[in-house]
C-alpha cells in the first residue's frame, strides 16, 4: 500500500546516505540482481564497478527511483522511497543530482537552459532573473568558461558536454552525486581533469558520490572505496588493496591484468 505522508527530511541523519537492502530486479526470464546489498558512506567517493551488463546502471536507476525492483528495501538520506509517489519525495529528490551516461542534455536548449531545467521543475516560484545567475555560477563551477552557457549540446565537445551535465547535476546544490560512465569516451587528459573536477566538487561541496566506472585510472585516483558487481550481487566493497586482498578471479583479473596494474604503477606514480 503506498504511504500517503509526505517525508519529512531529517537533515540530522547519521547512517549510510544510501543502503540498499535484498535487492532483486529481473525483465522477464532475466534476473539482473538478487539479494543485492549496498551502503554508501557519507561524505565518501564509491565506485561502482562490474562487467558489462551486471546491471550498475539498473542499481543507480533503482536508487534514484526510475526502475522498481521486485523486491527489496531502498533508503536515501534514511528515507525509504519505494512505493512513493513523486510529490512525496520531492524533498529527498532534491538533495541529489545525476549525471547520466551521455550527458542525456536537451538538445533543443543551450547549457544554461538545461541547468535552468531541474531549478525550475523544483523551484518554481524563483525569479527568472535569479534562475539565470544560479545557472551562470553553476555552468563556471563545472569549469566551463562562462561563452559555453548560451552554447547547444551539438555545439560542445564530448568532455564539455559532461561538464554541462555537472553543472544541470549541481542545479540543486546536492548533497549526493549519480555519476554514470562520467569519462566514457574522453581522452586521457579530459578523463583526468574530469576525475580531478570530480574530487575538488566532492571535498569543497562536501559531497558524497555514487560513481559508475569502468575506467581503472579514475578508480585509483578518485575512489574511496570500490563496489564489485558479479553474480547478480555486490560481491565485495572495500579499498583496492583491501579488493586485492580477495581470491575472486574477476577482482583478480580486474584490478592484477594488464591495464589494472598498469593503472596502479601510473597512480602511485602521481598520473
Ligand atoms: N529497460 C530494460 N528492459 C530490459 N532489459 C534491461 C532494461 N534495462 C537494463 N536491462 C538489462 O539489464 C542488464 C543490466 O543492464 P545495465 O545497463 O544496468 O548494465 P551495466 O552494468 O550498467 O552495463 P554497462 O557497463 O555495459 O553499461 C542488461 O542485460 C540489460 O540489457
Amino acid at each position: 500500500m503506498v504511504d500517503e505522508d509526505p517525508i519529512i527530511v531529517n537533515r540530522d541523519f547519521s547512517g549510510p546516505i544510501i543502503c540498499v537492502k535484498g535487492l532483486r530486479n529481473s525483465f522477464g526470464e532475466q534476473v539482473v540482481h538478487e539479494g543485492l546489498d549496498l551502503d554508501v558512506h557519507k561524505g565518501e567517493i564509491l565506485g561502482v564497478v562490474g562487467g558489462s551488463g551486471t546491471g550498475k546502471s539498473v542499481l543507480m536507476r533503482s536508487i534514484i527511483g526510475l526502475q522498481q525492483p521486485d523486491e527489496g528495501a531502498i533508503e536515501v538520506f534514511g528515507e525509504s522511497l519505494l512505493g512513493r509517489s513523486e510529490a512525496e519525495t520531492i524533498d529527498v529528490r532534491k538533495r541529489w543530482g545525476v549525471l547520466f551516461q551521455g550527458g542525456a542534455l536537451f538538445s533543443t536548449l543551450t547549457v544554461a537552459e538545461n541547468v535552468m531545467v531541474p531549478i525550475r521543475e523544483f523551484f518554481p516560484e524563483m525569479d527568472r532573473d535569479f534562475r539565470r545567475e544560479v545557472a551562470k555560477y553553476k555552468v563556471c563551477l563545472s569549469g566551463l568558461p562562462p561563452e559555453a552557457a548560451p552554447k547547444y549540446p551539438a555545439e560542445l565537445s564530448g568532455g564539455m558536454k559532461k561538464r554541462a551535465g555537472i553543472a544541470r547535476a549541481l542545479a540543486l546544490d546536492p548533497e549526493l552525486l549519480f555519476l554514470d560512465e562520467p569519462t566514457a569516451g574522453l581522452d586521457p587528459i579530459g578523463a583526468a581533469a574530469f576525475d580531478n573536477l570530480t574530487r575538488e566538487l566532492q571535498q569543497t561541496l562536501g559531497l558524497t558520490v555514487f560513481l559508475i566506472t569502468h575506467d581503472l585510472d579514475t578508480l585509483h585516483a578518485i575512489c574511496d572505496r570500490v563496489a564489485v558487481l558479479a553474480d547478480q550481487k555486490v560481491i565485495a566493497v572495500g579499498t583496492i588493496p583491501e579488493l586485492l586482498a580477495l581470491d575472486h578471479p574477476w577482482i583478480q583479473e580486474y584490478f592484477n591484468g594488464p591495464r589494472g596494474r598498469m593503472a596502479s604503477t601510473q597512480n602511485a606514480a602521481g598520473r
